[in-house]
């Protein structure tokens, strides 16, 4: 593989759910999605809710089986589900998820050092008392914080600790569904920071999964804006964010509350404003 070769590609993904609202009728949550990642790069996905980020990112880490599609990480084709357990510590290796909700990673019965420790032990890792060490030290956890159960730490402590239970086999690709979403804006900078520090030390590749512009602003060098399931923009972050060329980029953008700001039109429904466009 070379440098610019995609660690992480993504061909024609679809799925469609059947209508919680009405059985007989179903919604497709993606459609037609295609995407590649480069190695260490940072792709943000950002769109309103409902748009399918979330979906795109459980079948990215096989929690959801597309109807269509492939997607391959470093060379490897990771669509079907992984049956044998070989098959699914393989998968770890090459994808890994922070959620935005961190008790979904961590046992609540067992401390902090004990989760990481018995992650590194799935994966045969060797040194496993040191390499705990390491990583909780690099994510900033102390001694307090690697010794308590999940349900005595803060959020940001919890995603620090969700993060370096990642971090245990250095995953190839590293997706963060809304991972500072439910965190309060001076903790979401100090982990956004740590993550940044992470890419920049480890050549970690990332896939933020977003609705937040100011997000996904810090943390991606590319952005594919998702519509109803469909990428209708993508392209550098910087220039996408500067000179959006979709109506509904420009709608999200629009819609980013600012001094000033009144909140007419911009938070419509995207479904109806934009049920219409090709
Ligand atoms: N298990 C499911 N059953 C039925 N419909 C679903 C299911 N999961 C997702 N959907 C529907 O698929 C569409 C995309 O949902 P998804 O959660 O991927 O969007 P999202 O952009 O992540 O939204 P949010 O930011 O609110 O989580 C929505 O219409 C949603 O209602």
């Amino acid at each position: 593989m070379t440098e610019d070769t995609p660690v992480l590609r993504v061909d024609g993904l679809r799925k469609t759910f059947r209508s919680r609202v009405r059985d007989s009728e179903s919604v497709i949550a993606v459609d037609s999605v295609s995407l590649a990642v480069a190695p260490g790069e940072s792709l943000a996905i950002v769109g309103e809710s409902g748009s399918g980020k979330t979906t795109i990112a459980r079948i990215l880490v096989g929690l959801e089986r597309a109807d269509a599609g492939t997607v391959e990480v470093a060379g490897a084709d990771v669509t079907a589900p992984a049956r044998s357990r070989r098959a699914r510590l393989r998968r770890a290796r090459a994808i890994q998820m922070v959620f935005q909700n961190p008790y979904g990673s961590l046992d609540p019965a067992a401390t902090i050092e004990q989760s990481v420790a018995y992650a590194l032990a799935l994966h045969g890792v060797p040194d496993r008392r040191v390499r705990t060490a390491e990583l909780l030290d690099r994510v900033g956890l102390g001694k307090r914080e690697r010794e308590a159960r999940p349900a005595s730490l803060s959020g940001g402590q919890l995603q620090r600790a969700a993060i370096a239970r990642c971090l245990c086999v250095e995953p190839d690709v590293l997706v963060l569904d809304e991972a500072v979403a439910a965190l309060d804006v001076s903790i979401q900078a100090q982990i956004l920071l740590l993550i940044d520090e992470l890419r920049t030390e480890l050549g970690l590749t990332c896939v933020f999964i977003s609705h937040d512009l100011a997000v996904v602003e810090a943390v991606s060098d590319r952005v594919a804006v998702l519509l109803r399931g469909k990428v209708v923009e993508e392209g550098d972050t910087a220039s996408v964010l500067r000179d959006p060329r979709h109506e509904y980029t420009q709608m999200l953008l629009d819609s980013v509350p600012r001094p000033g700001w009144v909140p007419t039109g911009g938070r419509a429904d995207p479904a109806d404003t934009f049920a219409t466009r090709p």
